[in-house]
């Protein structure tokens, strides 16, 4: 019987409309703040579209594998105002790529993001401003690192202040032989506010992120492969052979790791995530809901009837 109960619910989860789907939809597509909060999404959109210049570009590729160019490199790839609102338009666009499985985030002309715009920060450097801007900027960045897409931030150049934030929003971070992440904020009288603070404690640990937010330490990949703020390096095109440009490399590591149909590789990054974000008991159930998704599904029927082995 109470087999049965749990297969219900499994069928229930893989028609989308069951506890755990909702839970999973949830999770994934909603960001921290809401009207709840008295955050008014719409008047701090207006607000920050007043500082335009750049862009957020999203190309998907067939692989399954999307870039999003961070772009604005006559200002070493500052965040403007209306950069902000674009990435939050291609993480909803990303929200809905159902074949999707990998995202690479990088920024334009080989340098990763110098954080936000100066200009636009001068203009709104009061509290209410700057929390607004932190709640819109939370919601996005924890919607982007939702995502069902494993994803990695490709460093290339430097990674400022809200560009280090950035990279905290990815799974994974990949470093060019000559880049530098750098949570400058003390410099600027500031600490974290897009949320790069919380994330940067899970991935570094309190005592490495006390030193890099309180040193303002700067991050080669020596010392990001040390504390795990890097998971790998891209090398110079002359320094090996034929190794590819630096986004190829990045697609090629990415590429172990979203090998497969899309639906199973974004049920792995759902699992990890609620593994990431939830209590033991609320991951577990959600786990149960996922494997729901794909236990007797399309991967897992030809797998069973191809015999495979794992040697
Ligand atoms: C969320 C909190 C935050 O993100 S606070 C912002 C933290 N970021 C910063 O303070 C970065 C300030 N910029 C710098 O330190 C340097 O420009 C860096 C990035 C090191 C590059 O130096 P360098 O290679 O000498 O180039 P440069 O200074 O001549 O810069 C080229 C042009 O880009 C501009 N630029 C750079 N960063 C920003 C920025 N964050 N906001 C607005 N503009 C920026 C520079 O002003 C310069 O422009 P211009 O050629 O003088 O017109």
């Amino acid at each position: 019987m109470a087999l049965c109960a749990v297969m219900l619910q499994i069928l229930k989860s893989r028609s989308g409309c069951g506890a755990w789907g909702r839970l999973l939809q949830r999770q994934s597509s909603s960001g921290v703040y809401s009207s709840v909060h008295a955050f008014d999404e719409a008047e701090i959109r207006e607000k920050l579209q007043a500082f335009p210049g750049g862009s957020i570009d999203l190309f998907k590729q067939d692989s399954g594998i999307a870039v999003l160019t961070v772009n604005n490199p006559s200002r070493m790839n500052a965040l403007s105002g209306g950069m902000m609102v674009d990435l939050e338009e291609r993480v909803s666009e990303l929200e809905n790529w159902t074949d999707g499985k990998g995202l690479i985030l990088c920024g334009a002309a080989e340098t990763f993001c110098s954080g936000s715009d100066l200009n636009a920060v001068r203009a709104i450097s009061n509290p209410q401003d700057g929390m607004k801007m932190s709640m819109f900027m939370q919601n996005t960045l924890t919607r982007l690192l939702r995502l069902p897409l494993i994803s990695v931030a490709l460093v290339e150049g430097r990674a400022l202040g809200g560009g280090a934030e950035l990279t905290t929003a990815c799974d994974f971070r990949l470093m060019a032989s000559d880049s530098v992440i750098q949570f400058v904020h003390k410099h600027m009288g500031l600490v974290p506010g897009w949320g790069g603070g919380a994330r940067l404690v899970r991935i570094v640990g309190s005592q490495n992120a006390l030193k890099l937010l309180g040193g303002a330490l700067k991050v080669d990949p020596k010392l990001g492969l040390q504390i795990g703020l890097a998971d790998g390096v891209v090398e110079d095109a002359q320094t090996v052979e034929a190794p590819g440009s630096h986004l190829e490399q990045a697609e090629k590591w990415l590429g172990t790791y979203i090998k497969g149909p899309a639906p199973v590789i974004q049920a792995v990054k759902k699992v990890v995530l609620s593994g990431r974000e939830l209590p033991l008991s609320e991951a577990l159930k959600t786990e149960m809901g996922v494997f729901g998704t794909v236990w007797g599904g399309p991967a897992n029927l030809q797998a069973l009837a191809s015999k495979s082995k794992h040697k």
